[in-house]
């Protein structure tokens, strides 16, 4: 048995994935532990304009940074939802949005809206948000103060809860856009503050010992880097787990096809343009497009799978999509390798990030499963005797998260409508993984719900699948039976609420863009 203190953490890497752990471990555990992050000058990272879960305000919290603080440092904005274009059918367009979805008489409001909605749209039905983001409003008014939702601020949200453990309580009603690059710089000088020590250089080689486990790794200026505990964020390239570790890599690909992307970062001027309040996914011939909007710029890529598209094809067809404004901006062409680390806890090596795992962007979960990874790490944190039970614990959780979300985005495919083209023909007859297609079957008499969805913690409440069946559009659906015995009294009134409630909001919360331009 092995008895090294894991007290001394080596953190290989310094993107998202390298510089949110070191910064949340100094939090955590304050100079009861060292933290030492070395990271390639030569190396880039995958920094584009990038979107995330609510639930990172929690880590922003456990490191007591305020959003007026980071949030200019950062080109950062509010995102109030994922918009949908086109996955039904052309100019068709839903939501996913950040609000809770309301019950009536124990059944969802979406069951009430399958047996007799307002109108054709569910999302407007059945979600104050989704008129937010269809009027470009912004989730706070001038003074600062949150829209009254069911999450009501400085109301009794717990504080230093896990993401799992705040599932289902409250619905925070925005998550962010930002600039990865940026944040990494801001959680550097924040690191660097409370003592984590930052080298750069490039690691050259990994030594192991005797029983297989990291002894040290040589750097090409600095010598050798020894430490208890590594973690490896060295993204894609999974250079500590997967290189030296040997730890296999399990591919998605076979019911997740996208495997590239052209990114590009375009300045606009948001003034004259506004500023949407939401991500922006749009369906495309071999894929879709992302659509972030930063202060001043937007971050836009397209997702393809090369099977189907070739990089130069996939270039053209987003710098049509964008129009003027990206002539000047160089294209930055991005290889994904989808999938995860059979394990991403092995011996004294923790993968955190790319290196651990990676779905397509289409949900903005890269970040999350960072967040959910440090927070997993802390809560599983070893002892002298690196209790085996706690890594498997570990590795459990990471697997389930992401398995969870794989299954959450192959919904989105096969749930589309869409079969214009020979890629989106192919959605609806690739495999899809275990235990989805009895899923689809049930949700098909009865929506989503918290005991018919992947059985394990992954970040995603029922309602968001609900959402993505009601906006795709290709998978027929029904309401509960027992609705067309009730009296719908309450859900129409309910209804009538959601929509009085949306037009006075509307009305009254200033635009995203002027909001944002006092906030930066
Ligand atoms: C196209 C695309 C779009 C995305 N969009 C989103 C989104 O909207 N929302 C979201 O949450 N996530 C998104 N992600 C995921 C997100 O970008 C990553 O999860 C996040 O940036 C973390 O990356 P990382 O730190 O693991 O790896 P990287 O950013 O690749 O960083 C790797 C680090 O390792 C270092 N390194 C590598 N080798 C060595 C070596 N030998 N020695 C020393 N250092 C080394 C590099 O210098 C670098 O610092 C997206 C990813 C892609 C590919
Ligand atoms: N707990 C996550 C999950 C979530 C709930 N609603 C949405 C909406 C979208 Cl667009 C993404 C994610 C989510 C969270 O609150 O962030």
């Amino acid at each position: 048995m092995n008895t090294r203190n894991p007290q001394n953490v080596v953190v290989v890497g310094g993107g998202t994935a390298g510089w949110m752990t070191a910064s949340y471990l100094k939090a955590a555990f304050g100079d009861r532990i060292s933290v030492t992050l070395v990271e390639s000058g030569r190396i880039g990272t995958i920094g584009v304009g990038e979107a995330t879960f609510s639930d990172i305000r929690h880590f922003f919290q456990f490191l007591d940074l305020k959003e007026e603080d980071w949030m200019p440092a950062c080109n950062a904005t509010y995102k109030l939802a994922v918009r949908f274009e086109d996955w039904r059918e052309p100019g068709h367009h839903f939501y996913h949005p950040f609000e809770q979805m309301r019950s009536v008489g124990g059944f969802p409001l979406t069951d009430w809206w399958l047996q007799n909605g307002l109108t054709d749209r569910f999302d407007k039905d059945c979600f104050v948000i989704a008129s937010l983001c269809d009027a470009g409003r912004s989730p706070r008014h001038l003074d600062g103060r949150l829209f009254e939702q069911d999450y009501v601020e400085g109301g009794e949200e717990p504080v230093g809860l896990t993401m799992s453990e705040h599932q289902g309580k409250t619905q925070f009603p925005y998550a962010y856009h930002f600039e990865a690059a940026l944040l990494a710089k801001y959680l550097t000088k924040y690191s660097v503050d409370r003592g984590v020590r930052h080298i750069v250089d490039e690691v050259q080689d990994v030594r192991l010992d005797e029983r297989g486990w990291i002894d040290h790794v040589v750097t090409k200026e600095h010598g050798e880097l020894h430490g208890d505990l590594f973690v490896d964020c060295t993204g894609f390239r999974g250079l500590l787990i997967n290189k030296a570790l040997g730890v296999p890599f399990q591919s998605y690909q076979d019911t997740l096809p996208n495997d590239s992307a052209v990114a590009l970062q375009v300045p606009l001027d948001m003034q004259a343009r506004g500023l949407r309040p939401c991500t922006t996914a749009t369906a495309q011939e071999a894929g879709w497009i992302w659509t972030i909007p930063l202060f001043g710029r937007i971050g836009t890529g397209y997702v393809y799978a090369k099977d189907y598209c070739s990089p130069e094809e996939a270039e053209r067809t987003l710098r049509e999509f964008v129009g003027p404004g990206a002539e000047d901006v160089e294209a930055n062409h991005i290889r994904m390798r989808i999938g995860r680390s059979r394990e991403s806890w092995a011996n004294n090596c923790v993968a955190i990030g790319l290196s651990s795992g990676f779905v397509e962007p289409l949900e903005s979960t890269g970040i999350f499963f960072i967040h959910h990874a440090i927070e997993q790490l802390v809560k599983f944190f070893p002892a002298a005797d690196w209790h085996p039970k706690l890594r498997d614990m570990y590795n459990s959780a990471i697997a389930n998260v992401m398995d969870g979300v794989r299954e959450f985005l192959v919904l989105h495919y096969i749930g589309a409508k869409r079969d214009d083209t020979q890629y989106w023909k192919d959605t609806k007859t690739r495999a899809i993984p275990d235990g989805l297609a009895e899923r689809l079957e049930r949700w098909k008499v009865q929506l989503p719900d918290s005991e018919n969805i992947f059985p394990y913690y992954h970040g995603l409440p029922p309602y968001s699948y609900m959402c993505i069946l009601l906006g795709g559009g290709a998978i027929p659906l029904r309401p509960s039976p027992s609705l067309a015995l009730s009296d719908d009294t309450a859900a129409r009134k309910e209804f009538a609420a959601i929509r009085d409630k949306a037009r006075h909001l509307v009305e009254r919360l200033p635009a995203q863009y002027e909001y944002h331009a006092r906030l930066h």
